[in-house]
């Protein structure tokens, strides 16, 4: 069998070649190597491996939670209504595998059940923040174990809460306020005006402000759609200003003109789910699936996760040294 030639001397330094630090210098490469297919094989690895995505639903029984989860993934998966008369709150968690062309999503909706409906709003929102930390400790425990199977381990840490806010025109309930003031450290939120075809176009913009100057006075930090990537910037920025968005779901077909559409029919007309004019369901498609699904898992994993990790590893006895072997504090 002939041997390959080793090349000894692939790169060759130049003048223009710049020192960065005290080691690392940067080389201009002659030639073929092969790395430039790095990003190929990545993107082959993550196909076959399948990507997952935990979304929470809070928001109060009835408000439309599962038909848009429907609308957004085309999906069926409302089974029968929840009762007003729940003690406590629950969390209903279901995962679905989903396939779009040759894209594996495994799809977890973690839906609040009974949320709202009682007296002792404490109660609310303890277990929401009870199963985001329960997840992060999962996680945690996986880690720390000597033979650890992240290969075969289903991440359940939440990546996205899809806050539903009632249509009420006025201002944000005390609930809403506590559970978010509760939760914002530990998910990224993106709140939403749930059944935004139940109010006019003009209060729908002062509820919108309204809103926003809220949760600004009441120091909640919602997700920020990223702008430091210049393809997305753009968009992003945009729709950082649009929040929170007001959507309509809805899984009936509805004809307009000669077309079938997604939507809800009236006697004054048809609004269309898809229709960027009627709602905003669009914006938060594309924001959520198409555009910013990566960046809602880094945040998760890099913000909040590693908020609980430090906190429980300090609380556990760890510490990290420094270069003289004495703890950091
Ligand atoms: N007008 C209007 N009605 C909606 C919208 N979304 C859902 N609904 C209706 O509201 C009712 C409750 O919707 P669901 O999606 O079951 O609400 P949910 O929050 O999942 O309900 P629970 O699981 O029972 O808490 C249904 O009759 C829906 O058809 C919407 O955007 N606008």
């Amino acid at each position: 069998m002939a041997e390959k030639p080793l090349c000894m001397s692939t790169q060759i330094p130049h003048d223009e070649d710049t020192q960065r630090g005290d080691s690392v210098r940067c080389l201009t490469t002659l030639g073929h190597f092969g790395f430039e297919c790095l990003p190929h094989q990545l993107v082959n690895q993550s196909i076959q491996q399948g990507f997952s995505f935990n979304i929470l639903c809070v928001g109060e029984t009835g408000i439309g939670k599962s038909t848009l989860i429907d609308t957004l993934f085309n999906t069926n998966l409302k089974d029968k209504k929840s009762s007003h008369f729940y003690s406590n709150v629950g969390l209903k968690i279901q995962t679905y595998e989903l396939q779009e062309n040759n894209v594996q999503l495994k799809l977890t909706v973690v839906k609040t059940v009974g949320y709202g409906d009682q007296i002792n709003k404490e109660a609310s929102y303890q277990p929401i923040v009870e199963y985001v930390d329960a997840q992060f400790e999962a996680y945690l425990q996986e880690e720390l174990k000597i033979k650890r199977s992240f290969i075969d381990y289903h991440d359940s840490r939440i990546h996205v809460c899809l806050y539903f806010i009632s249509p009420t025109g006025h201002s944000l309930k005390s609930i809403d306020l506590l559970t978010m003031k509760n939760i914002d450290n530990k998910v990224n939120i993106i709140p939403l005006i749930a059944k935004a075809d139940t109010i006019s176009k003009n209060d729908l913009q002062k509820f919108k402000c309204k809103i926003v100057s809220e949760l600004v006075s009441n120091g909640i930090q919602i997700y920020q759609f990223p702008t430091d990537d210049e393809t997305t910037a753009q968009v992003n920025s945009s729709m950082n200003g649009q929040l929170p968005f007001a959507v309509v779901g809805s899984m009936d077909e509805v004809k307009v003109g000669k077309r079938m559409v997604r939507g809800r029919q009236y006697p004054w007309g048809v609004l269309q789910v898809e229709n960027e004019n009627h709602c905003d369901f669009v914006k938060l498609r594309d924001m959520l699936l198409c555009i910013n699904m990566e960046d809602l898992k880094e945040q998760t994993h890099t913000q909040h996760y590693e908020r609980y990790r430090c906190c429980k590893l300090e609380k556990m006895g760890f510490t990290d040294v420094g270069p003289d072997n004495k703890p950091l504090r």
